[in-house]
């Protein structure tokens, strides 16, 4: 890529249209400069007083080491940063598809094949940072983004930490992902993502959370006892894996491993298969 070696600046790139908002900056579209074919990114622009006043600096040291150092399909690429006087500059892989979580509002609630190809991404990627000993501790739909095929991309590792870690975070986004062991406060490890995957499973096949209630405290204590329904229309092997995953005890969850090969991913990757397949076929006519 056009970005290789280090010292970029704003120069070398051309802003274009912002694509989204955050806590502490903005997301803009940007080509490179250089060279004729122009290559997108996004540029995450952050302002370093608000860093500061939010005491996130930090965090945002680890975002950089952690995920410039990540190379997985589905993991969005940190490809360089730099700062200026008043700013830090994230030059991240651009997703074509945007976000999931709209994506997810649009159509209220995924298909059941589409719901096992993102679990299966996703789980893959998890074992790409588990085996670097990275837990990403912030796995929901806000920071998953979509790729040019389709696949899901982790965006955002502002909440990973090396495992295991007791750091205890003032969380100011929602809780319904947060595990049992990170509601008591107490350590945690790498199974906090498994909890947060079942989570996940459940908001893609359900369209909102499992343990989403009215007032913060029936959240907390609905998720100390993993107590949560499935509407009637979610099937069978859906409801075996996520009953796998929002288990209270971290060391009963199955593993990643138990998830991308588990019955019910693998017979609707097989249904994903057959339709690109016959997609393929009719297109070939
Ligand atoms: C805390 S934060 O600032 O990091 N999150 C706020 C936010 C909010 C919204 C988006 C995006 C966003 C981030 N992206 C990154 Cl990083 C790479 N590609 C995208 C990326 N890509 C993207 C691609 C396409 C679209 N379109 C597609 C056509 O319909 C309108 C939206 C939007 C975003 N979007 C970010």
């Amino acid at each position: 890529s056009p970005l290789r070696g280090g010292n970029f600046s704003l120069k070398d790139f051309e802003i274009g249209r912002p694509l989204g908002k955050g806590k502490f900056g903005s997301v803009y579209l940007a080509r490179t400069r250089k060279g004729e074919s122009h290559f997108f990114v996004a540029i995450k622009v952050l302002f370093k007083s608000q860093l500061i006043s939010g005491g996130v600096e930090h965090q945002l040291e680890r975002e950089i080491e952690i995920q410039s150092h990540l190379q997985h399909p589905n993991i969005l690429r940190l490809f360089t940063y730099f700062w200026d006087e008043k700013k830090i500059y994230l030059v991240l892989e651009y997703a074509p598809g945007g976000e999931m979580y709209k994506q997810l509002t649009t159509m209220k609630r995924f298909p059941e094949a589409m719901t096992a190809k993102y679990m299966y991404e996703i789980s893959d990627a998890l074992t790409h940072c588990h085996m670097r000993n990275v837990i990403h501790r912030d796995i929901k739909p806000e920071n998953l983004l979509i790729g040019v095929n389709g696949e899901l991309k982790i965006g955002d590792f502002g909440w990973s930490v090396h495992a295991p870690s007791n750091k205890r975070q003032t969380m100011c986004g929602t809780m319904d992902y947060l595990p049992p062991e990170m509601v008591c406060g107490d350590s945690h490890t790498a199974s906090v993502d498994l909890w947060a995957i079942g989570v996940l499973c459940y908001e893609m096949l359900v369209g909102k959370p499992p343990f989403e209630h009215d007032k913060q405290s029936e959240t907390y204590a609905a998720i100390k006892e993993a107590k949560y329904r499935f509407p009637d229309y979610v099937s069978k092997g859906a409801r075996d894996l996520i009953s796998k995953l929002l288990v209270v005890d971290p060391s009963k969850r199955l593993t990643l491993t138990g998830v991308m090969r588990h019955p019910w991913v693998e017979s609707m990757l097989e249904v994903n298969r057959r339709a690109k397949k016959e997609e393929s076929e009719r297109r070939a006519e």
